[in-house]
């Protein structure tokens, strides 16, 4: 049975989303149909879908959470591939912004909004230039998996790092060698995580702080959807990364800079621990509409 998607296409730093709008979840897309929107070549072509549907509206498990905490609207993201993805940091501030430009919530600049993710409930507050959210309590995982991009000499060590999604965070030496890692190919995890990764490269500036802020660049390799040009949840975890590899000298802000842009990190104490915060800017670029099979 056909399907008439009304979308609008959006970017947080270059990565970019299928907004539509399910408020009472009767229109999920199917594997299929995600693959064939998100297909650069024969769809509209985006690293990502994110349906809009009210909390109540979505499978039990989440929807319980989100409701609890007071979060009407859900942002259900898939991957490229099809693939369920927890959490989504670019996402999450450009949904924001769809849901202001549709009518679907008031959000004034200082205001702050709570989302439903699969993540948890993650707070989105409107600044003057973007969004800030609240990524939450951050894990680092055990173990010290081993890396290996395509073109990089040699396998590196990695450091597992969980901001609701997992991500793997491997350090190389300069803007050279992250140039070289050729990221049309998965690369390889040693141990390979259960769920996957996403694979952020990072190079720390030189001097790695300046005027209190601590600044890295990063390439990522998306878990489902390959190389994109940013990564929110990524660009936390590169941040936490370098600051456990740098000690206690390091602040806890952060610039990360990657092909599509410049996103701040902040790691903030609260009374359920230590929280990430991610700001950046949030766009909407078009509208149109999508006959799907
Ligand atoms: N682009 C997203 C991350 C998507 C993560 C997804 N690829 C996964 O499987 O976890 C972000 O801005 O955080």
């Amino acid at each position: 049975m056909g399907f008439t998607l009304q979308f609008t296409k959006g970017h947080g730093t270059g990565n970019d989303f299928v907004l539509y709008t399910d408020p009472e979840g009767d229109h999920p897309l199917t594997t299929a149909q995600i693959v064939a929107v998100c297909d650069r070549h024969f769809g509209v072509g985006a690293d990502g879908v994110i349906r809009a549907v009210r909390s109540r509206n979505i499978d039990e498990g989440a929807a319980a959470l989100a409701e609890d905490d007071g979060a009407e609207w859900f942002m259900d993201y898939h991957n490229a591939d099809g693939s369920i993805a927890e959490m989504c940091g670019n996402g999450i501030r450009v949904y924001a912004r769809y849901l202001i430009e549709q009518g679907l919530v008031e959000l004034e600049s200082g205001d702050t909004l709570a989302i439903g993710t699969r993540a948890g409930v993650r707070d989105v507050q409107r600044a003057t230039n973007g969004f800030q959210v609240d990524l939450g309590r951050w894990k680092l995982e055990g173990g010290e998996p081993l890396v290996r991009a395509k073109e990089l000499k040699v396998a590196r060590p990695g450091l597992g790092i969980n901001v609701g999604n997992p991500h793997v965070v491997v350090a190389l030496a300069d803007e050279a060698e992250l140039e070289s890692a050729d990221l049309h190919y998965i690369p390889l995890i040693e141990p390979e995580p259960m769920d996957g990764a996403n694979v952020e490269f990072v190079v720390p500036y030189d001097p790695l702080i300046k005027d209190g802020v601590a600044r890295i660049s990063m390439r990522v390799h998306e878990r489902g959807s390959g190389e994109t040009l940013s990564c929110g949840t990524g660009v936390a975890a590169a941040a936490l990364a370098t600051r456990h590899w740098a000690g206690s000298a390091a602040p806890n802000a952060w610039r990360v800079d990657v092909p599509g842009g410049t996103l701040g990190v902040r790691m903030f104490a609260t009374q359920d621990g230590e929280h990430v915060g991610l700001s950046g800017p949030a766009d909407l670029v078009y509208t149109g509409t999508l006959e799907l099979g």
